[in-house]
């Protein structure tokens, strides 16, 4: 595991937009070497910011939305068209804006979906999609997602691996059913740390004053169980996008100067 790799930015908007920048290329590059990217998308504020500021950039189309692989990490447990969905929410922030291949659009099932309401066969049927896509070349049960971001909570939760409860702990599915999330919906379904851990790139999203006490704590070396952003991370890459004010307990030595 490699150590993670800091990059802060004066305030959230400017974070946003580098961020949306550097997924542009990374996507572009992706598809220039392997014909196709993936992608991991990320709910809430940070993660809504991130694609709306890549739907108004300049660059936006050098990306081929043809062959863009779009997961989810985590889902909010609610009916399919419910306004706080994280899919209903990004569609609106870009997705609806841009040419994907529906197909390639693959959303966690809703509460009123095909599995009814019921969270753990829906994160059984969405694991299944996950281990279909997967690849001989690729690790366990996911494909090889080439950027998986994650907003991070004040609690430092990921995705919805939140602090002692069971989802953090799990340690062989890929995706799980959550119950008494203290983040509202408290029903929820979430990628694992081991599905999180398939990407090549795990870029974590923290923009905020709120997000100052879980940056510190995650990147202090305290363990996963307590803090899920400290496990999170990637094959090749772990990048956390900070703005100063999230970044303002962490260790000067941690992190070069802000960009100005
Ligand atoms: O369903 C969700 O709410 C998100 O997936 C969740 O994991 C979010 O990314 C963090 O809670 C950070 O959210 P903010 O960026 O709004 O603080």
């Amino acid at each position: 595991m490699s150590a993670p790799q800091l990059v802060v930015h004066r305030d959230k908007e400017l974070m946003a937009q580098a961020a949306a920048a550097r997924l542009i290329t990374k996507i572009v590059d992706s598809q220039a070497a392997r014909g196709s990217a993936s992608v991991v998308l990320t709910g809430g504020r940070n993660g809504n910011g991130l694609l709306a500021a890549l739907a108004a950039a300049p660059a936006r189309d050098a990306i081929d939305w043809s062959r863009l692989d779009v997961w989810w990490g985590d889902e909010r447990f609610l009916p399919e068209d419910d306004p706080e969905r994280n899919v209903t929410q990004a569609r609106a922030a870009l997705l609806d804006s841009v040419p994907l291949d529906p197909s390639r659009v693959h959303a966690m099932p809703g509460s009123d979906g095909p599995n009814g309401n019921d969270a753990e066969a829906a994160a059984a049927a969405y694991a299944a999609e996950l281990a279909a896509a997967a690849g001989p070349e690729d690790h366990g049960d996911v494909p090889t997602f080439d950027v998986l971001m994650l907003g991070v909570g004040p609690d430092t939760h990921v995705a919805s691996l939140f602090p002692e409860l069971p989802g953090v702990r799990e340690t062989e599915r890929t995706v799980v059913g959550v119950h008494g999330a203290p983040k509202p919906p408290p029903t929820r379904i979430s990628l694992t740390l081991p599905a999180i851990r398939a990407a090549r790139e795990v870029w974590l999203l923290a923009a905020g004053e709120d997000k100052a006490n879980a940056a510190a704590i995650a990147l202090s070396g305290a363990g996963e169980i307590q803090a899920p952003a400290a496990g999170a991370y990637g094959r090749s890459r772990t990048l956390w996008l900070l703005d100063a004010a999230a970044a303002s307990q962490l260790p000067r030595s941690l992190y070069p100067p802000a960009s100005p």
